[in-house]
């Protein structure tokens, strides 16, 4: 479903430039992996270059989907076009910052990603979700409005509204509180099992990443940056 080799990608120059490095990653459909390690390591430059935010500074290869759609190449060949298609349909991005736009309804904010692509508005695992993470009684309320918690739950909504088939969350627990935190893990996990997509979690959680038994790609500190590789 999802399989990358050597991406390589740079932040900041000279003295400063940190590199991140992952010499592999293959993730199958409907599985969960957890990105860790210590703060300004790089989780979230990694996380911006696989959701197709941030240009990599070397790519061998990268594929998406099945069929498989060939990122590496499209990169390779400057297709932004192609590559705004994938990163609107193919990829789901929760932001740490929650990137919700201020001047739409909760409602509006999670309803965006599908009617931008033109799929019906309704769809019952966005219901389920709402239900599941308490975002009903906030539907008309603006993001200005809600708890940073309450944000964040709205994000994920709005990640996943499109289903799309990779979905990338950089710390999505990060303000909510124990309860809250196991209850989004847990429809991440199901989620991600039920429509066969793969999804790449920052977490600081530990105790939750155990407690998923997710594979944790865990971060190694080079001369230069940082190299993420499967913990044993
Ligand atoms: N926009 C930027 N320009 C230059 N350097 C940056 C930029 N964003 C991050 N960095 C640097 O890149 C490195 C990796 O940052 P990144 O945010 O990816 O780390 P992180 O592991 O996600 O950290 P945290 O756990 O604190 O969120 C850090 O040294 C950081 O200072």
């Amino acid at each position: 479903m999802l399989s990358l080799t050597e991406l390589r990608v740079a932040r900041g120059e000279g003295h400063e430039r940190h590199e991140v490095h992952l010499p592999r990653l293959s993730l199958a459909a409907g599985h969960v992996a957890a990105i860790v390690g210590p703060s300004g390591c790089g989780k979230s430059t990694l996380l911006e270059a696989m959701g197709l935010l941030l240009a990599p500074s070397a790519l061998h290869s990268f594929t998406l989907g099945t069929p498989s759609q060939d990122i590496a190449a499209l990169q390779r060949a400057g297709d932004e076009r192609a590559l705004a298609s994938i990163r609107s349909r193919d990829i789901g991005f929760l932001l740490q910052n929650g990137g919700l736009l201020p001047f739409l309804s909760v409602r509006d904010n999670i309803a965006l990603p599908r009617r931008l692509l033109g799929l019906p508005e309704h769809s019952e695992r966005v219901v389920h979700a709402c239900a599941t993470l308490g975002l009903n009684a906030l539907l008309n309320k603006r993001p200005g409005a809600l708890s940073i918690g309450e944000r964040q739950r709205t994000a994920f909504v709005r990640a996943m509204a499109h289903e799309p088939r990779l979905l990338l969350a950089d710390e999505p627990t990060a303000a909510l509180d124990p309860a809250s935190g196991e209850r989004l893990f847990g429809l991440i996990v199901s989620l991600v099992k039920e429509l066969d997509m793969a999804a790449l979690v920052v977490s600081h959680d530990y105790t939750l990443v155990a407690q998923f038994q997710l594979p944790r790609l865990a971060a190694t500190l080079t001369p230069g940056g940082c190299r993420f590789a499967f913990a044993a």
